[in-house]
């Protein structure tokens, strides 16, 4: 089946109009076509292989939110002209003890990323949702509750769900303190679902310039890294720390600003950090973890309490020819607070199929 995507042909090329094949319908699979995708800092990261592991020709997109075109024979629960979603994982091998807790993303056998990874059967190079379809087996894919606003939806699909999963493990709700570093795509979303939990949330920034965005996506106050009494009058303040940065960083400022046992969990930079001091860890148990997206049930769970709440992330709608420009806006930080891509600004050729 011929689709049509932007794909970037090696690492930090331009992405540019790339067609290409989708598998053909196995018995459980459901063939969407994208009406938005959201564009997460990772696309930009795997399109510079800055992790090491992209692999090219590479279509990026994994905050996807379409329609259901077809349907294989296996197929419960999704008909043709369903709104449906897929994140940033597509397979896993449905058998280890990850996987039957529904946590997918730490599959024993390693899960299939939406792009830049290997089907689990063909071993062809997945693609991922700057594309007009996409084919996923029925696992992998959600329901977007009715009433969601479709054109909104996608950054629930990762950057939603990155932040949900550790806001559920550490057990946040009503009288939970959490703090959330760096306001960007995760960020925002951290700040609007921590506090749709109940929660007192405070945006940690390097500048008081954000503050009245973070009060206005319903933080309780802004606490500037700069500001040296500001952070030593923060100290003990807080039980969850998410810290969102993309970048190699020091958490040791950070760290004395939760409370004895509280978790300051990495959920942003996928690398080195800078060697952190061990005495705010020691004086306190404090705990340094990571979280990566969550589990499909998690996600389901995530994309119902948004539509129960009318939860969605503040979106920047671009045309597709326009991505360029939005990876260079999202370097500079110049984002507010994620970009969605219209699929229906890409050209589809007579000869697509679907
Ligand atoms: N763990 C996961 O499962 C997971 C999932 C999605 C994305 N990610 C990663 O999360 C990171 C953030 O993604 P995003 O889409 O939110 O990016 P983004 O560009 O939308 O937001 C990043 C924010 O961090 C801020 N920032 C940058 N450097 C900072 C610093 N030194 N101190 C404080 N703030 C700083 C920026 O101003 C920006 O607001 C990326 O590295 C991405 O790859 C991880
Ligand atoms: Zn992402």
């Amino acid at each position: 089946m011929k689709t049509i995507g932007y794909a970037a042909q090696a690492a930090g090329s331009p992405l540019a109009l790339f067609s290409f094949e989708r598998r053909a319908l196995r018995p459980g699979d459901v063939a969407i076509e994208i009406l938005y995708c959201g564009v997460c800092h990772s696309d930009l990261h795997q399109v510079r292989n800055d992790w090491g592991w992209a692999r090219f020709p590479l279509v990026p997109g994994h905050e996807i939110v379409g329609r259901v075109v077809a349907v294989g024979a296996d197929v419960v629960g999704f008909q043709p002209g369903d709104p449906v979603a897929v994140g940033c994982m597509v397979d896993s091998c449905q058998e280890c003890d990850q996987c039957h807790a529904g946590e997918e993303q730490f599959c024993r056998n390693g899960m299939t990323q939406t792009y830049a990874d290997r089907d689990r059967i063909t071993g062809e190079l997945t693609q991922g949702g700057y594309s007009r379809h996409i084919v996923v087996r029925q696992e992998f894919v959600l329901a977007v509750p009715e009433g969601l606003d479709l054109s909104r939806a996608a950054p629930l699909l990762c950057a939603g769900i990155t932040t949900y999963s550790p806001l559920r493990q550490w057990g946040v709700g009503p009288g939970s303190r959490v703090g959330v570093i760096g306001l960007g795509g995760l960020g925002h979303m951290a700040v609007k679902l921590a506090a749709a939990l109940g929660a007192h949330v405070t945006v940690i920034s390097r500048t008081r310039a954000k503050e009245q965005d973070a009060l206005a996506l319903g933080a309780d106050a802004l606490l500037a890294s700069g500001d040296t009494a500001a952070m030593k009058a923060a100290a003990s303040a807080f039980d969850l720390i998410i810290d969102t940065v993309p970048v190699r960083h020091d958490v040791t400022p950070y760290m004395p600003l939760l409370d004895v046992d509280g978790t300051l969990v990495i959920v942003g930079q996928v690398g080195p950090l800078e060697p952190p001091a061990t005495v705010p860890f020691i004086m306190g148990r404090r705990r340094l973890a990571g979280s990566l997206i969550g589990g499909i049930a998690e996600t389901q769970e995530l994309l119902d309490f948004c539509g129960r709440k009318n939860i969605l992330p503040d979106c920047e709608m671009i045309r597709m020819d326009e991505i360029d420009t939005a990876f260079e806006r999202m370097e500079r930080a110049d984002v507010r607070y994620r970009f969605v891509i219209d699929m229906a600004s890409l050209p589809v050729p007579a000869d697509a199929g679907f």
